[in-house]
């Protein structure tokens, strides 16, 4: 039995917390939230065994802290803990979205003799608090740790352990690095999103039924525009001079489809969007052949019309929980190839089990 403390019961603390009590009932764990009800709606379904307004109320007691508030709290409970008394061998570990601002700090607990390793799944959503946390948020998404304070192994190997039930693909990575790639993949979109709402509010100022016109390109490029704004405060002032770059970088790109348009340059602007295409459908490709999530099954779907409604319908009937569906490749008159996820093993086979019956051919997922 271990004693877990969770600090910040959000979306990402909260499904955390529910995958280690779901994994290892005979774990304590203790939450630690300013808001006051999210302890009391975490205690009483059961997900936390008590609840704490604050990290000194209980940080002594516990054999691994999580730090899952916004990265600015996160750096200033780093301070907090490197001047109390801890338990020895205690592991520390956060899920900030920078980390080399985190890792500096880190040296101070490290000094003292903690393990401390730093965190980012790359999984979550616009929403927050622990109303939107699920147990499987992280479902074969990857999870960085750093390894700029990796020393101890078996540190490590424990903490792999206990959030084993994630189901994420572990991906070692230096602070420095992280920093640059989450810049690019999550940190520049946020503000484009953002700035491209901020916009389309300003330009309908007068109108509001033409913002509401929006069709799902603007709503799909956009969503990320909801997420907390103090959240991407934090990330953003903590990664500030990579940001700033990426921010003059993609100036420069606006600049050059810009001209390419003032010209009237059909190739350049036909090359802007071919190459992102490529690129773009790539990405789902590569995820599906070299990736594969935890429990995925792919079988041959017909071109014909409602082969995918007949498959959801079958398992819909059969009470099986589908996380993700993906369709692969549907040509023309040639059969395509479905990739349907699910959150376990026995969903799975029972999955397989159901297609097979009507008639569906499993091309892999044994
Ligand atoms: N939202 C996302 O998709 C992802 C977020 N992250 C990182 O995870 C961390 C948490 O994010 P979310 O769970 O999304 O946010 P959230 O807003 O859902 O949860 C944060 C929690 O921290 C609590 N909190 C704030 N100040 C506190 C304090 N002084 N003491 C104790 N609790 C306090 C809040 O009340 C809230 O319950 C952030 O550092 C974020 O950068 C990492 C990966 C994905
Ligand atoms: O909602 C989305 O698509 C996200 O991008 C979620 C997210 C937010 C912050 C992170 O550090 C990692 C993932």
């Amino acid at each position: 039995m271990k004693t877990i403390v969770i600090d910040g019961l959000g979306l990402i603390g909260g499904s955390i917390a529910l995958v280690i009590r779901k994994q290892w009932p005979d774990h304590q764990i203790f939450g630690v939230d300013v808001n006051h009800n999210s302890l009391v709606s975490a205690q009483s379904s059961g997900i936390i065994d008590g609840g704490f307004p604050r990290l000194q109320d209980i940080a002594a007691a516990a054999d691994v802290i999580i730090l899952a508030t916004p990265v600015r709290i996160i750096l200033d409970h780093m301070d907090q803990l490197a001047d109390m008394r801890l338990k020895p061998g205690v592991i520390v570990t956060d899920v900030g979205s920078t980390k080399q601002q985190i890792m500096v700090k880190a040296k101070r607990l490290t000094g003292k003799g903690i393990n401390f390793i730093g965190g980012h799944p790359m999984a979550g959503s616009h929403k927050t608090t622990i109303s939107a946390a699920r147990a499987n948020l992280f479902q074969s998404a990857y999870y960085f740790l750093i390894t700029d304070t990796l020393s101890d192994q078996n540190a490590v190997k424990d903490l792999q352990s206990l959030l084993s039930g994630l189901h994420v693909k572990w991906q070692l990575v230096s602070a420095a690095r992280h920093d640059r790639i989450v810049a690019q993949i999550s940190h520049l979109p946020h503000i484009i999103a953002s700035g491209l709402v901020n916009m389309s509010q300003d330009e309908f100022s007068q109108s509001p039924l033409s913002l509401r016109l929006a069709a799902g390109g603007f709503r799909s490029i956009t969503r990320i525009a909801s997420s907390d704004p103090e959240m991407w405060t934090d990330i953003l002032l903590s990664n500030s001079d990579t940001i700033v770059d990426k921010i003059d970088k993609f100036s420069d790109r606006l600049g050059q489809i810009r001209q390419a348009i003032v010209s009237s340059d059909h190739e350049a602007i036909h090359d802007y969007f071919h190459q992102a295409k490529i690129t773009r459908d790539s990405i789902n490709a590569q995820a599906a052949a070299h990736d594969p999530n935890f429990y995925d099954l792919f079988i041959n779907i017909p071109d014909r019309v409602g082969a995918i409604a007949q498959v959801t319908h079958i398992l819909a009937e059969a009470k099986i929980n589908l996380v993700n569906i993906h369709i692969l490749e549907i040509r023309e008159e040639v059969d395509g190839v479905l990739q349907l996820s699910f959150s376990n093993q026995q969903d799975l086979t029972r999955a397989k089990d159901e297609l097979r019956q009507h008639g569906l051919s499993v091309v892999r997922g044994e």
